[in-house]
């Protein structure tokens, strides 16, 4: 996957395009409001214009603040005493205190926060977390920016970390006559410790590996006292040995309590940040001595996972991004692919005797898509897009998924379900119904005692249920309008799932609603550009009357809700009965909100599976995908007789079963309106949940030039409908031809242990890349027809390609990427080199003979070089890709890799380039560890 180093990434190409985009979208956009682009002034800290009237919408939503105020969102505050627990607020001035504290969080910057990968080398890592004690401990001054202007509710706008609410110094205005932003100086340790994000040493002690700044990026980057703590995370982001990912995100993968070994389906996966800390843990090893760092039988470390993890997302163009993301981690535990949550296949574990059993994932994570509420602080269009209906329209997806989900997990597994958002139709109502559903199928588990320091709030065990009376954005209006048009071409009203067209509701017939055009409403209505001021009372009436008047409709029962909204508020949107209350423990579920540990809001719900899903359950799985599909039978294969047992030995995933045409092209009224309206709850629609901050510009670049990659036919929702089941496509993984392999195996020495099925291709022929893919993977996943049945988009690492070299014998080059699973069986071209060798050779550009005088006999072509010490010690990978030319030698290492390889050499002692000092003197040349023919003794 990586390029080669020496030559210039076409990325670059396309990092200049899209900055040229950029710039020239601002100078439109400046034209427009007869401004200079170059003007930021106005721009505050936090990114947002300064503008009064616009600051004011972005950071208040009346709707949003009255809608939590009456679901009681601000009546319980956290008690910090003894207990350290969360009470009741009594008085009316205690609701009010604790409603503030949620508000100005919510109007703060989020602190950047990160995590050191888990499955780092434990030199690496130790050094890594004594670097960042120092960050910890040490307090420095620095300058934070403050905006001078009041917000709209009346208050200093706060944009700094809300734990830092007061200034030490006075403050200094900047901007001129007309001050916008102040600065004030203070004394801060830049970074805190999250202690549930941990790793237990085998001698029982405990290593924090996830830390969260005390500033946000903006002034991380603009202080130079900060700069060696800047300059430290995007070295060590580059290189993948930390992952800068939202505090609250990293709560999903230590819930789900992964082990070394196996088997996780991350369902809704993209971007990506939750499957690489799956990945860490899973793709690492269970019971293996890692001391002697031998498997004892071959003398070499064993260093295949049994584990693995699939890391799904419908969006295609999204799941490419998942390739990158995953990359840095360079795991052969990873099996990326694209699919609709609600159909991912049915896969199920075989017993020792090959009987099935329900569901194979260890694991499952239902990251789901939300509205994302819980992320307004790093996505401020949420403030002005919020909609309750959004909500609504999306819980029939999530529960969908969820389903789903818990069909696969096996016996005794456990699944999580999370979302950004803080609403209760997204997050209890969803789990509520999920219990219901299955019935005893799952339990819900308390995760705190394994969550230490975690502040998170008890899941609500009833709530209120509101829809607004306002729906959808000039967009929907639009896309909805079109589609009603053409129903009433027609003669008939709108289409319906089933391909029906039905009458619309009353209000869109209305041609004075004030809902036909949502941006002249916000034009004309005061709830847009009006702050919120705290109700005077706390009474449910008056929290009921401010509601109502902001256009809320709320139901007491599903009977309540008028026939034309019942599709979208639904029956499972209403709270549990007192009985079914009792059952569900809704309580042990996770609620985060912003201001308890200056973080963004989210939701997790950990399930144990008891039980396998009735056939009731799975019935209601398969309508419920029936329903979203536009009511094409999904599982029309599906036994009814013989429930599920039967499909359990599903074929056709309904992934790949072929639509109609009509639901193809999305003709199914209501969920092209609900995917409207869920894109209006942010400008960023799809990324409103995404809790990933992009570790770096050129990753941004590269996502896109890999967007760009993505094979045509298999972008999109509905590229499955394009495979053909018994068709391996030249985007499968397909064994090698038996005719590639003498000359590799001649070339490299491969010894006869070389596990030459584990090598695939994506095309037949002479594949440019070769891949190697795990075993457990290729048994579990590929033998069993895995690709047959989703569309696979990324799997195991790059061991050797092809090359276009001229003065090469063989057809192929080792590839770093995959280097450490060639390397023990090489027995010809790999040299051993001493540290100021192997140094010299990632010095880049063309490395003299006389470095590595030794290797004058060896023909021209790859090889690789082991640093003295490490040639066995395949998990520190601390071999280089070389090539030899006639006259010179070529590093074929990129740049990341190389920040990657010193930072591990560092880590051993070997302080810096060239560092004699920390070696033995005597050994400075390439050690002649190897025979006439390059072969290691
Ligand atoms: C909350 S984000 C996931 C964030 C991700 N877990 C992470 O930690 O980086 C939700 C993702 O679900 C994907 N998605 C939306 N609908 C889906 C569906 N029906 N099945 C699977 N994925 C879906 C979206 O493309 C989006 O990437």
């Amino acid at each position: 996957m990586m390029g080669h180093s020496h030559h210039a990434p076409p990325s670059q190409l396309i990092m200049a395009r899209s900055k040229w985009n950029r710039k020239r979208k601002a100078e439109e956009r400046a034209a427009k409001s007869g401004k200079d682009p170059r003007d930021k002034a106005d721009v505050n800290a936090a990114g947002y214009k300064l503008n009064q009237d616009y600051s004011v919408a972005k950071t208040s939503n009346p709707r949003m603040e009255a809608y939590y105020s009456l679901l009681g969102l601000h009546s319980t505050r956290f008690d910090a005493g003894a207990a350290a627990s969360f009470v009741p607020c009594l008085a009316d001035e205690e609701k009010t205190a604790e409603r503030d504290r949620f508000m100005s969080s919510l109007r703060a910057i989020l602190p950047a926060s990160f995590r050191i990968d888990r499955s780092l080398d434990a030199s690496v890592q130790n050094k890594l977390i004594r670097e960042m004690k120092e960050f910890v401990g040490k307090e420095t001054e620095v300058e934070i920016e403050l905006p001078t202007r009041s917000d709209a509710v009346g208050g200093k706008m706060n944009l700094m970390n809300t734990a830092d609410a007061q200034s030490d110094t006075a403050p200094q205005h900047v901007g001129g006559d007309n001050p916008v932003v102040t600065t004030i100086k203070r004394k801060i340790a830049p970074a805190k410790p999250i202690p549930f994000i941990s790793a237990t040493e085998s001698d029982g002690s405990t290593l924090t590996l996830g830390y969260q700044l005390s500033v946000d990026r903006r002034t991380l980057r603009r202080n130079p006292s900060l700069s060696p703590l800047h300059e430290w995370l995007k070295t060590h982001t580059d290189c993948g040995h930390i992952t800068r990912q939202e505090t609250v995100s990293m709560i999903p993968p230590v819930v789900l309590d992964v082990k070394p070994g196996m088997a996780v389906l991350d369902m809704c996966a993209a971007p990506g940040s939750k499957t690489c800390q799956l990945v860490e843990v899973v793709g690492g090893f269970a019971n293996r001595d890692e001391s002697d760092g031998n498997d004892g039988e071959s003398g070499r470390r064993c260093l295949e996972p049994d584990g693995y993890v699939i890391a799904n997302d419908a969006d295609a163009k999204r799941a490419y991004m998942l390739v990158t993301q995953l990359r840095r981690l360079q795991s052969p535990s990873v099996f990326v692919t694209s699919c609709d949550g609600q159909y991912f296949p049915i896969l199920d574990a075989k017993d020792d005797r090959g009987t099935e059993k329900e569901g194979m994932f260890h694991r499952v994570l239902c990251d789901v898509p939300c509205s994302g509420d819980g992320t307004v602080r790093k996505n401020p269009g949420i403030w002005r897009h919020w909609n309750q209906n959004g909500a609504l329209a999306l819980h029939p997806l999530q529960l969908s998924i969820a389903l789903r989900g818990a069909r696969v997990t096996r016996l005794n597994g456990y699944m999580v379900y999370s979302t950004c958002s803080m609403n209760p139709m997204e997050n209890e109502s969803v789990v509520a119904e999920l219990l219901r559903i299955t019935n005893g199928s799952l339990v819900l588990e308390d995760p705190r005692p394994r969550m230490e320091g975690l502040i998170a709030r008890p899941g609500w065990s009833t709530w209120k249920v509101l829809r607004e009376e306002k729906r959808g954005s000039a967009k929907a209006k639009k896309d909805h309008k079109k589609k009603n048009n053409d129903c009433q071409e027609e003669g008939v009203g709108r289409k319906e799932e089933n391909g029906e067209c039905h009458s619309p509701p009353k209000e869109r017939q209305d041609p004075n609603n004030a809902e036909e055009d949502h941006e002249e409403i916000s034009e004309r209505s005061p709830y847009h550009t009006l702050p919120y001021i705290a109700p005077e009372s706390w009474d449910e009436t008056t929290l009921r009357e401010r509601t109502t008047s902001l256009g809320f409709v709320e139901y007491n029962s599903h009977a309540d809700v008028e026939p034309e909204w019942r599709r979208r508020v639904r029956a499972s949107c209403f709270p549990p009965t007192e009985v079914e209350a009792k059952e569900f423990q809704l309580h042990k579920c996770l609620r985060c909100l912003p201001h308890d540990m200056d973080t963004g809001g989210f939701f997790v719900a950990l399930f144990k599976k008891i039980k396998p899903l009735s056939r009731d359950a799975t019935e209601r799985m398969n309508q419920m995908a029936r329903e979203s599909r536009g009511g094409i039978e999904v599982d029309a294969h599906v036994n009814r007789e013989g429930g599920n047992r039967v499909e359990n030995n599903d074929v056709d995933s309904a992934c790949n079963v072929d639509k109609s045409d009509d639901t193809i092209n999305g003709e199914n009224d209501v969920t092209m309106i609900e995917e409207s309206e869920v894109e209006q709850t942010g400008d960023e629609p799809k990324n409103n949940c995404d809790n990933l901050e992009p570790h770096h510009a050129a990753m941004e670049e590269e996502e896109e030039e890999l967007v760009q990659k993505a094979p045509s036919g298999k972008v999109g929702m509905n590229h499955n409908k394009q495979k053909k089941k018994t068709d391996l496509s030249n985007e499968d993984f397909i064994p090698l031809e038996e005719s590639i392999w003498p000359p590799i195996v001649d070339q490299f020495g491969l010894s006869p242990d070389f596990p030459k099925e584990q090598y695939m291709a994506r095309a037949s022929g002479e594949a440019k890349v070769l891949y190697f893919i795990s075993k457990a993977i290729k048994e579990q996943l590929i033998d069993r027809g895995i690709q047959n049945r989703i569309t696979v988009i990324n799997s195991g690492l790059k061991a050797f390609e092809r090359c276009s070299i001229q003065d090469a014998r063989a057809k192929y080059r080792i590839s770093q990427e995959g280097v450490q699973f060639v390397v023990p069986h090489m027995t010809k071209r790999l040299l051993v080199a001493t540290a100021d060798d192997f140094y010299k050779c990632i010095t880049g550009g063309f490395i003299e003979f006389n470095v590595l005088s030794k290797i004058k006999d060896l023909e021209p072509g790859s090889f690789v070089v082991a640093l003295e010490g490490h040639e066995h010690d395949l998990m520190k990978k601390l071999f280089l890709v070389m090539w030899k030319r006639k006259n010179a030698l070529e590093c074929f290492v990129t740049k990341v890799e190389i920040d990657g390889i010193v930072s591990k050499l560092r880590a051993l002692g070997f302080v810096s380039p060239m560092a004699s000092t920390l070696m033995d003197s005597s050994s400075h040349s390439i050690a002649p560890a190897a025979d006439e023919s390059g072969a290691v003794q």
